[in-house]
């Protein structure tokens, strides 16, 4: 038998993404021992339930304490704490990486803890649904999925080979980019699409000329895709909407003045605009699909991918 690519691997939370790292790990044989820590009793109970780990600890030093790759699974609020909190325990030549959806503000609030000789490699799965806890996780997640390592100065090169290694074994691509330019690109293409859902669902529920009954009824494919995401976890996406401000700012400018030149072709008639616009964004959506990225029938192909929500 192989030895595996970590003796000891630390999930500090253990929700949608700490649940699906440990089931893979696990599946691929990648780390001797998995331990698991989160911050509440009956999480971490649960996780002991569903077998993810072979140590569960509610003080994340205690899991921390001899890992050779820590990966923090929290809400990026919270990583400041956790950084502050397991920083005495981090052994000398582990990797200390994450899966936070904001990445500047990740460097920010763990550089400062990160002992000498330690390898600080934050990185990013793309890959996600809007279901949160341990139940929600599955071993298939990050399969064909990327993963954004975004390595700051003075990053060990073997380090960061074996992270990309680890992250190739979960079934993950794997791009390396500045933590800045990272959240850019997920401002446009994740935030800003879960702030528009947020609000649309929001403005759906408000209206008093439609009944809530009516919003459920009649509600179209298009609009109950923006419920799926407007279902996601609270906590996770305060965090982000608060740790990627400026980037999701200048988004958010930019698509209102879009939006805005929208309702002017709407309110003036302007059909060749809105025909143009149109076939644009079809384009984009052509693309996406023959990059072998997504479906052409995103219900039929989630199904088969994605867990059954929990009850
Ligand atoms: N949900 C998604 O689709 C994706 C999430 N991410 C990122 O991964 C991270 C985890 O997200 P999920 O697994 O979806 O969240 P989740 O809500 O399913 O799980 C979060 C876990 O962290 C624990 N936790 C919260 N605060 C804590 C603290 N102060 N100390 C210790 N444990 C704490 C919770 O008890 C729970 O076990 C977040 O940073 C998120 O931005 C990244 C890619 C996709
Ligand atoms: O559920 C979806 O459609 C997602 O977009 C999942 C997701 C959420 C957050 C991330 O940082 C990455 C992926």
């Amino acid at each position: 038998m192989t030895s595996p690519m970590f003796d000891r691997i630390a999930l500090i939370g253990i929700g949608l993404i700490g649940s699906s790292l440990a089931q893979v790990i696990r599946q691929e044989g990648l780390a001797g021992h998995i331990s698991v820590s989160t911050r509440s009793e009956a999480t971490l109970a649960r996780a002991e339930e569903l077998g993810l780990g072979d140590s569960y600890a509610l003080d994340a030093a205690e899991a921390v304490d001899g890992a050779d790759l820590v990966i923090l699974c929290v809400p990026v609020g919270a990583y400041e704490s956790v950084a502050k909190w397991i920083q005495p325990v981090l052994k000398p030549g582990a990797i200390l990486t994450d899966a936070g959806s904001t990445k500047g503000s990740v460097v920010e609030a763990v550089m400062p803890h990160v002992p000498k000789g330690v390898h600080f490699i934050p990185g990013h799965p793309i890959a996600g649904t809007e279901q949160s806890g341990p139940d929600a996780g599955f071993p298939a997640l990050f399969q064909n999925r990327w993963c954004i390592l975004t390595p700051v100065e003075g990053t060990d090169p073997l380090a960061l080979e074996k992270l990309s290694a680890f992250w190739r074994a979960c079934g993950s691509d794997v791009d390396t980019m500045e933590p800045d330019h990272h959240d850019r690109v997920l401002a446009i293409v994740s935030h800003l699409p879960h702030i528009i859902a947020y609000n649309i669902v929001g403005t759906a529920d408000d209206l008093e000329t439609v009944t809530k009954s009516e919003v459920i009824k009649y509600s179209a494919s298009g609009f109950r895709d923006f419920t799926r995401l407007a279902a996601s976890d609270p906590t996770m996406w305060r965090d982000v909407c608060l740790n990627n401000k400026e980037a999701i700012l200048e988004m958010l400018s930019r698509f209102s003045e879009d939006l805005a030149s929208l309702q002017r072709a709407i309110r003036w008639g302007d059909g060749d605009k809105l025909f143009d616009l149109f076939t644009r964004t079809r384009g984009v959506r052509r693309s996406i699909i023959e990059a072998g990225q997504e479906t052409d029938a995103p219900d039929f192909g989630r199904i088969k991918t994605e867990p059954q929500s929990r009850s």
